[in-house]
Order: structure tokens, then sequence, then C-alpha cells
């Protein structure tokens, strides 16, 4: 590769041209995945950038995706974490582990409760808290958001630690939500300069504009002190014989049981980083069946057809609701909770003759992918039934991209598909979703706005949420009452 004449690496992969200094400048900071995916109209699905100090290659088609980092698994395993997340420590756990023996050891942590055969422990759970987020629903409709966000904190947090969330006002809920908004904040690109210039993380904390500083270490303290009362309540359990079986619960009991920090970063970040995945799903589930009439009544009546109304759909109904697959495929492809992740390669590569620089910033653009004109016809669109009249091939279908991709891939994939899954066909099944009105009787649309930032939810709406029957009502209540 090199030559005293010639360069002494090949060059890297075009893309916009670079100013000296600051590198390229993209028209906003904000939804930068959008920028990425509009910039391969010009440059292809996979491009250089340069922003300020970073490196970066973009990613906006899942074969290339695949071909780099599924083909080079290893050498691509690497996910940098943002800076400000390393700041605040919460690179610590699994998800920014970038050592390959803790990476593993982490990763087999997950496996304990996540593979498909040992996640059937769980089953019981996932119903008992589905039956009580339909409960919820129909007690307090105007709280869904709320009973949105308690599905999969009581799901996890049971997995994680076998802990019980209670109904109102779970002080460990309380204590990991601020948290997950800490981390959901900490991992926004355009939240923090310090992100794209890190020499500013070691000027010293008095200097002006250094807030920052101050902000990551009380993240930090939050983080670690959430870690261990996680891991000190199955400790305690354990002692007294009343521990359930969790993730925490088996790795003590495990060859793995002296690594307490792995165990216990881990167990924290099933919580905290995946927790919002599943949430921001729903709310853009309960969106969509808004806005999109049509497709809640054809789904219903599919239910109606298959399932009857002598009981609420289950898991295990899934092959025969091809219409719900296709209604939560299409979901996670225009709606996806997580636009972008990021790797960077553990030594310098070359690919397809270009150069990548070990440490260059990788980034897999999910939403460029799942919004591609090229692949999808009328991508913006949401249309579940594109799904029932084509074969979805693995760089199409949106549970074989979403999900990422090589080493990395989501270990939550199985759990999120029967999580989502169930609370999207038992709610289809019990409930109609409307567009609200206000005091005078005007129709009030939601603006279908999305936050910004590394996960993307719907920003709060209202919606109007009723009981389809007297049957779906006590259907919903004999189901509380026989858990
Ligand atoms: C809609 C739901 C979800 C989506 C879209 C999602 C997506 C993802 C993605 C894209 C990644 C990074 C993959 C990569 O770098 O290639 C990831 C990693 C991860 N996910 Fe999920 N996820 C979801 C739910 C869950 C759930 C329910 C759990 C656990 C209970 C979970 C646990 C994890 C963990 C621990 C990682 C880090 C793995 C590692 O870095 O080795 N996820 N997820």
């Amino acid at each position: 590769l090199s030559s005293k004449a010639g360069p002494k690496h090949p060059p890297l992969f075009p893309g916009p041209k670079a100013l000296p200094l600051v590198g390229n400048v993209l028209p906003s900071s904000k939804r930068l995945w959008l920028t990425m995916a509009a910039y391969s109209e010009q440059f292809g699905p996979i491009y250089s950038l340069r922003i300020l100090g970073s490196s970066m290659l973009v990613l906006n088609s899942a074969s290339e995706a695949r071909d780099l980092i599924e083909g080079k698994s290893s050498l691509y395993a690497p996910r940098p974490p943002p800076k400000m997340v390393e700041l605040a420590g919460m690179d610590r756990g699994v998800l920014f582990e970038s050592n390959p023996v803790r990476m593993r050891k982490s990763r087999k942590l997950l496996h304990m409760v996540l593979q498909p055969r040992e996640l059937r422990l769980f089953d019981p759970t996932l119903v008992e808290k589905n039956n009580r987020f339909l409960h919820n629903l129909l007690h307090s409709p105007h709280k869904f958001l709320e009973h949105i966000r308690k599905l999969p904190a009581g799901v996890t947090l049971a997995l994680s630690h076998g802990y019980e969330v209670q109904e109102e006002d779970d002080p460990y809920v309380a204590m990991a939500d601020v948290t997950v908004q800490n981390f959901a904040k900490a991992s926004d690109p355009a939240a923090f300069l310090v992100h794209w210039l890190p020499i500013l993380a070691k000027l010293p904390t008095f200097l002006p504009g250094m807030q920052f500083k101050r902000l990551a270490l009380s993240w930090r303290q939050q983080y670690t002190a959430l870690a261990e009362r996680g891991h000190e309540h199955v400790e305690s359990n354990i002692a007294s014989g009343t521990a359930r079986p969790s993730l925490t619960s088996l790795a003590l009991a495990s060859e793995l049981k002296d690594e307490r920090d792995i165990i216990m970063f881990t167990a924290t970040q099933v919580y905290t980083g995946e927790q919002l995945y599943c949430t921001a799903t729903l709310s853009s589930f309960f969106l969509m069946m808004m806005k999109h009439p049509d497709v809640q009544r054809r789904a219903q009546q599919e239910i109606d057809q298959v399932i009857g109304d002598e009981r609420l759909p289950v898991y295990g109904d899934r092959p025969q609701l091809p219409y719900i697959e296709s209604l939560l495929k299409e979901l996670l492809r225009c709606c996806p909770p997580i636009p972008a992740v990021t790797r960077a390669p553990a030594q310098d590569d070359v690919h397809k003759g270009y150069y990548i620089p070990k440490g260059t910033v990788v980034v897999v653009n999910f939403w460029a992918m799942l919004h591609d004109k090229t692949r999808y016809d009328e991508p913006d669109q949401f249309r579940p039934d594109r799904w029932l009249s084509r074969d979805a091939d693995v760089n199409t279908d949106p549970f074989e991209v979403i999900f990422g991709f090589g080493r990395r891939t989501c270990p939550g994939r199985h759990l999120a598909e029967s999580l989502l899954f169930t609370a999207i066909a038992t709610t289809l099944a019990a409930f109609d979703i409307a567009v609200p009105r206000d005091e005078q009787g005007n129709l009030v649309e939601p603006t279908g706005e999305y936050s910004d930032g590394g996960i993307i939810w719907p920003l709060p709406f209202k919606c109007d949420i009723r009981a389809r029957s007297e049957r779906a009502k006590e259907l919903i209540l004999n189901s509380v009452v026989q858990a």
C-alpha cells in the first residue's frame, strides 16, 4: 500500500468538500441523520465526512453496512461513546464496551436471559405487564403516554433485577428515568460542543462554558448510584432467599459472579438504554393509528376474524396475523426509534480500495436505509400493506435492519418483538384510537413532530382512546383478575 513516491495509503471514500480546520459545514446540526441521508444523492450509499476533528464514514445502505460490519465483524465491533456519555461515565456497561474480553462477558450475561429459549422464563411477566397496561388504558386513557412508559419499564426491570415495579410513584423507576433522560441528552450529538471538540474536556472546570463538566459529574453520580442500588437490591434478596430469576441473580450464580462492575452496569443498561426504544415505538404506534384510521380498521378486522371475541390475542398468534405483522414492520421502518448508531474500526482498514483509518466514526444510518427511495416505493408514507405484497429480503426487511449488524446486534430483539407485537395486537383488539376533540368539539390534530437526538420519539400528544365494546372491557378486567 505504500511506496516512496506515492501516498502511504489509498484515498478516503469520496465525500462533500471539506474546509480547512472546520471540515464539512453541515446545513444544520439538528437531525443529522436526515442531512447524512440527503448527501447520498450526490455521493452514493457510502461516503466520508470530516466534522471539526472527527473523521466519519457514513453508511446509508443496509447492504453496504452488511459488507463492512458483518464482513469484518471483530474489526468493526468497537462502538465509540459520544464524548458526553464518556465524561458522565455512562460508557460503563455493554453498550460502549471496547475491551473484547469484557464485551464477550457482557454479551454472555445478556444471553442468559435474552435468547429465545431463556426469554420464555419471562413470558408470564410479559403477559401480566401487558394486561396491566391494557387495564391502565381502560382506567385512565388520557394518561396513555405514562402507561406506555411503564410497560417496558416493568418488563425490563423484572428481567434485569427481578424487580417488581410499583404501580404508582415507584422510587427506583423515578431514579432510573432520570438516568434514561440523562443518557438521551448525553448521546445527542447536537447537544454538546464537546462531542465534536473533545479537547474542551481537558480545560479547567472554572472556565466559562465548562458547565457541561459539572453536569457530566452529576450524571456520573446518578448513574453509579442507580447501578449500585439495583445490584444491592438483588444481593439482599438472594441473602434473604426472595430473589426472583433475573440477569443479575443468574449472573451472581454463574462463573461470572465476581465481575461486579460488568454485571452491575450491563444490567443497568438493559433498562436505561432499551426502555426508550420500546417506549418510543409504542408512542409512534398510537400516533400512526390516529393518523391512519383505515390501517387501524383493517388491523382490527383481521383480529376479529382470526381471534374473535372470546379472548385477547397472544404472542403465539403472530403467524396467523399477517397484517399486524406488517403493521409492526412498517412502524419500525417509518418511525425507527433509533435513527443511527456508530462504530469505529479497531485498526486501519482498506475497503473496496478506499482507506478507513483506525478510529473513524462509522455512522450506521438506519433512518436512511429504511427510507431509501431505491428500495421502498414512497418511503415517507406509512403503508403496512407494502409488506403483504412483497417478499422482504435481508436488506429491506425492517426487522433485519433496525436491530443492527455484526457482532453487536441488538441482543434484545426477541424481547422487543414479543413485547411490541403483544402490546399492539391486544391494544387494537380492545381499543379504538382516534384524534381527540377540544371543548368546542373541534378535532385536535397531532403535530406529528419528533424529538431530536440519539433516540427519537413523538413529542407529547393527546389521543382519544376508548374500549371497542363492553366485551373488550370484560376481557381486560378478567385478565387482570386472573393474574
Ligand atoms: C424497538 C426496540 C429496539 C430496537 C429498535 C433496538 C435496536 C438496537 C440497536 C440498533 C442496537 C445497536 C446495534 C448495532 O450496533 O449494530 C442495539 C443494541 C443493544 N440493545 Fe437493542 N433495541 C431494541 C430493544 C432492546 C431491548 C428490549 C433490549 C433489552 C432488554 C435491548 C438491548 C440492547 C443491548 C444491551 C444493546 C447493546 C449491545 C452491544 O453493544 O453489544 N434492546 N439495540
